[in-house]
């Protein structure tokens, strides 16, 4: 099994991360992700779950057959249809692991499976029997270990490991949880099953009570190997243990924990900023390691502290993760090559084409703003990043609205250089202009959640508006910028509705 120091790490941002709810990235967005995984150098990476839905299958397929170094995973419940799919999907990669799962508690046996234990031991033993018969890499994941009866656990985590499973996880599911209770509860299974050391034990905590990145690494100084962990913590509820908090307890408190990874660390902050950004779920800014504030210094006595000598409050460098100390000032009279580079710190890679056109936005923008700050870029470029084909496009919009009238919109969309023109009223300028869209495109979006944010300060501010349309009953992430908030608005719509249109168009092609 290697050396015991070596901890491997398990990027699950894209399944059980992409269960966080709202959030829903389409195969390219997973595919940018994954890529930046693997410049990250994670160990694992969990693409999704094949069966769940046709999408699903087409990313983990296009990553396992694009992406290369790391383990491609694929979720599956512990049924032959869904290990068959699961096996389409990931085979294709350099590395594929088929990961299984079963419920082993007995309010899961009881409520939700509604089978005794006997039939679960079966259960488990045979899938993994059947995922070997296609894949030699197959995960185990006794669901909701941590409130499972220890001696059925370690029953059936031993008879997994004799079926052929090389990873068995034993998950706190719901976040239940505390570290000296988990860690000691990895240590008592491992020593209740004889034939252990044939696999790696895992684990993968959510983060109900606060607790996920704890958990795990109280499982670490208790045996376990792989850690499963999402970026920026996002997840099913309150979230997963978040990647880069792990990466950066293991590498603080090396002299503590004694354990080794393998990251390229200066790749954390670019693969922060893009989850963020690709699945609209913002990171706050106290978070540990990532958030805005986490390396800021506000108070006199810090500031000097500092000043004098940065570890008096810092004990991380924030260069060390990928957040840039540039000295260098975008502005109107920056060039190509400071452009990219920034970009580039900020974990945006485009292609020329994009990066020429980027490049344009931001000398139209530097002629209106004296200095283009680190957030007014990503505002920029985050629709590049997001770009997909745009079959409607804003050419028009006229608002009449006020006190006493009834708000009215006028709008006018390009589709493939023919100009299409509707009005419509609605409950407020918003409204009506999206109401108008719809009328246009014949396509009927709902608004779920809309939040505008202001990028930078000043009356010349960019502001940026995401939104969440359910159509079809899909949820659709649309994004809008403008220095005019009604016009961010409507682009976000009209953004929502576009992915619709291209990943409907794309299924059907
Ligand atoms: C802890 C976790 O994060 S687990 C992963 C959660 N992720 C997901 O659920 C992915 C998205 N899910 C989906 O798209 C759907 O739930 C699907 C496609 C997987 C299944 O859809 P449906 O067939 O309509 O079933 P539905 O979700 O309503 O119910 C789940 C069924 O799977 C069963 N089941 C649950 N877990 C398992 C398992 N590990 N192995 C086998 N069966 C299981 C349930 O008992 C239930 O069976 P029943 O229909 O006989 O009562
Ligand atoms: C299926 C497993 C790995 C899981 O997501 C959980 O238990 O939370």
């Amino acid at each position: 099994m290697g050396d015991k120091k070596r901890i491997y790490l398990f990027d699950t941002t894209l399944r059980d991360g992409e269960q966080s709810p709202g959030v829903s990235l389409n195969v390219e967005e997973k595919l940018e992700i994954a890529g930046q995984l693997a410049r990250l150098g994670v160990d694992v990476i969990e693409a999704g779950f094949p069966i769940a839905s046709p999408g699903d299958f087409a990313a983990v397929k296009t990553i396992a057959e694009n992406i290369k170094g790391p383990v491609i995973a694929g979720l599956c419940r512990a049924t032959r249809g869904d290990i068959d799919r699961t096996w389409e999907a990931v085979k294709g990669a350099e590395s594929p692991r088929i990961h299984t799962f079963l419920a082993t508690s007995d309010i899961h046996l009881k409520y939700k499976l509604q089978k005794s234990r006997e039939e679960v031991l079966l259960q488990a033993v045979e899938a993994v029997k059947y995922a070997r018969r296609f894949c030699s890499d197959v995960e185990f994941s006794a669901e909701d270990a941590s409130r499972s009866d220890l001696d059925f656990l370690a029953q059936v985590i031993e008879a997994v490991i004799e079926a052929g499973a090389g990873v068995v996880n034993l998950p706190d599911t719901v976040g239940y949880a505390v570290p000296e209770e988990y860690g000691y509860f990895i240590r008592s299974v491992m020593e209740r099953v004889p034939n252990i050391d044939r696999a790696i034990v895992s684990v993968h905590c959510h983060n109900d009570l606060g607790m996920a990145v704890a958990n795990s690494l109280a499982a670490i100084c208790n045996g376990a190997r792989q850690v499963e962990c999402a970026v920026n913590g996002i997840g099913e509820r309150a979230g997963n243990a978040s990647l880069e908090e792990i990466i950066m307890a293991l590498y603080t408190r090396q002299a503590f924990y004694d354990k080794e990874i393998n990251i390229n660390y200066n790749e954390i902050y670019r693969s922060s900023r893009l989850v963020s950004s690709l699945t609209g779920m913002e990171v706050q800014a106290n978070k540990a390691i990532v958030g805005k504030n986490a390396f800021l210094h506000e108070s006199g006595i810090h500031q000097d502290g500092v000043l004098k000598e940065r570890s008096t409050y810092e004990i991380m460098s924030p260069e060390l993760i990928g957040i840039s100390s540039s000295n260098l000032v975008l502005g109107k009279h920056s060039g190509r090559h400071a452009f990219k580079e920034r970009l580039e710190e900020l974990g945006y890679r485009l292609g020329d084409e994009e990066l020429e056109k980027a490049f344009l936005d931001f000398k139209e923008l530097a002629d209106k703003k004296k200095e283009v700050t680190n957030d007014d870029l990503e505002a920029l470029v985050k629709d590049k990043v997001w770009a997909i084909p745009e079959r409607f496009t804003l050419n028009y919009l006229q608002i009449c609205s006020g006190t006493s009238i009834v708000p009215t919109a006028t709008v006018k969309l390009a589709i493939e250089k023919m100009v299409f023109e509707a009005a419509s009223t609605g409950d407020g300028p918003v409204d009506a202009a999206c109401h108008a869209v719809d009328k246009i495109t014949d396509i009927y979006g709902k608004m779920h959640e809309f939040k505008i944010n202001a990028v930078s300060s000043g009356k010349d501010a960019l502001g940026e508006v995401i939104s969440r349309i359910e159509i079809g009953g899909k949820i659709y992430n649309g994004r809008g910028l403008s220095t005019d908030i009604i016009e961010a608005s409507v682009k976000s719509y009209i953004n929502a509705i576009n992915k619709y249109y291209y990943e409907k168009h794309r299924a059907m092609a």
